[in-house]
């Protein structure tokens, strides 16, 4: 039954519909024994990328395969893979039972294997109910227990916490961390970075059909350098100080603090009493995942200036983003009119040749993030942050 290692592998897969060019060289393994997240925001093509996995859509160029085969050329596919996909349909007056019992004889499956994939899911107490009463999240468990009817070794399921209330969520990363456990493979795709994050092993980040980063999330984290958030009585002062000591990467939060990149607190808190600079607070930022997917991914909807996860976090400068109307900047240390911003860094934006997982790969120009450099006041300017609005 298992006749392979349950490996997934994805080498330079593009879809082109029309002019859309829906998945563009895509390229990822996902190991067994362990949960693949494939992550990005809507239109992004997760969904293309899993039909073309499973053989409902015919790829313009590359190959998807498991077990060193496509899936239309395996023997008996649903012992092999196990599938949820979106919006799947049901009788609505078979019951959940009926129905998968339709699925099993299909699939070559024994009629006891039922209620086994029932029990799993969840579902033994509703096995006689007709599924046109069940909830979205009852549906979704019933589409999980039909893609395990045939004991598969790989399970790829497309957004299937959609519908799930927060314990059956929890549930859902639990199942699906055990189910890896026993050696199988699982792709699982989100738009959500936070519904999938304590589950995955590895993530694939696509935006616009390309890969944005692919790796452990661990590695996405230690990528990011950490900031120094501190709240001196007088910036202007400290950012001379900090430019002078070689720190020019250095931007004003929405509340009034400093942002310092490239140092640690003590080494800021240090320059500050150097310079005579009194602190009032000092603090070293987490790293947020959550505003880095939206870094990786947000380029895809700003040329619409749609936002898809509401206000743009703190730090995040999407590109194409503008300040708002009417906004003049200070005269403070702002970028000085004509000036270019300093330009930060950012992890991985774009699928280079030959990149390994957790390979940071350091992105062109238009993604990367800006910072400020400190200008001396001019005559009768006064000091204060400056920023772009709404940027922190
Ligand atoms: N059959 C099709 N014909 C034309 N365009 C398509 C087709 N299927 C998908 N697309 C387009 O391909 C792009 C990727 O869509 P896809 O559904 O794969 O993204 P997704 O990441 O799964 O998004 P969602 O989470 O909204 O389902 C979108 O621009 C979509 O409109």
């Amino acid at each position: 039954m298992h006749d392979g290692s349950g490996r997934i592998v994805v080498q330079g897969l593009t879809k082109q519909f029309g002019p859309v060019i829906a998945v563009q060289n895509l390229s990822f393994t996902v190991e067994p024994g362990s949960v693949t997240g494939f992550l990005g925001p809507n239109g992004a093509g997760k969904t293309t990328t899993l039909r073309m996995l499973l053989g409902l859509v015919t790829p313009t160029a590359g190959t998807a395969t498991v077990n060193g085969r496509r899936v239309d050329q395996l023997g008996n596919p649903a012992r092999v893979v196990g599938a949820v996909l979106e919006a799947q349909s049901f009788h609505p007056k078979r019951t959940a039972r009926n129905h998968l019992r339709v699925y099993a004889a299909a699939a070559d499956v024994p009629d006891a294997r039922v209620d086994q994939v029932l029990t799993l899911v969840g579902l033994a107490e509703a096995a006689q109910r007709k599924v046109g009463g069940f909830s979205l999240g009852m549906r979704q468990r019933l589409a999980l227990a039909t893609a395990l009817l045939g004991d598969p070794q790989v399970l790829v399921l497309d957004e299937p916490a959609n519908g799930l209330d927060p314990e059956g969520i929890a549930w859902l990363r639990n199942f699906l961390r055990q189910f890896a456990r026993t050696g199988r493979t699982v792709l699982v795709s989100s738009h959500l970075l936070a519904e999938i994050e304590q589950t995955v092993d590895q993530v694939v980040i696509v935006s616009r059909g390309q890969t944005m980063y692919y790796g452990p999330l661990e590695h996405l984290r230690q990528s990011q350098q950490t900031r120094v958030l501190v709240q001196p009585a007088d910036p202007h002062a400290l950012v001379a100080a900090l430019n002078e000591a070689g720190l020019h990467h250095v931007e004003p939060t929405q509340d009034g603090r400093l942002a310092v990149t490239g140092a640690d607190s003590k080494q800021v808190a240090d320059i500050a009493l150097a310079a005579g600079v009194a602190v009032y607070g000092i603090q070293q930022e987490a790293v947020d995942l959550e505003r880095i997917f939206f870094q990786l991914t947000s380029g895809q909807y700003a040329a619409a200036g749609v936002n898809p996860y509401g206000p743009v976090p703190p730090g995040a400068v999407p590109q194409g983003y503008q300040p708002p109307p009417g906004y003049q900047p200070h005269a403070g240390y702002g970028p000085a009119t004509g000036q270019q911003p300093v330009v930060g860094q950012q992890p991985v934006v774009g699928q280079q040749p030959g990149q390994q997982p957790g390979q940071p790969v350091y992105p062109p120009q238009d993604h990367q993030q800006q910072g400020y450099q400190q200008q001396p006041p001019g005559p009768g300017q006064q000091g204060g942050p400056s920023g772009f609005g709404g940027n922190a």
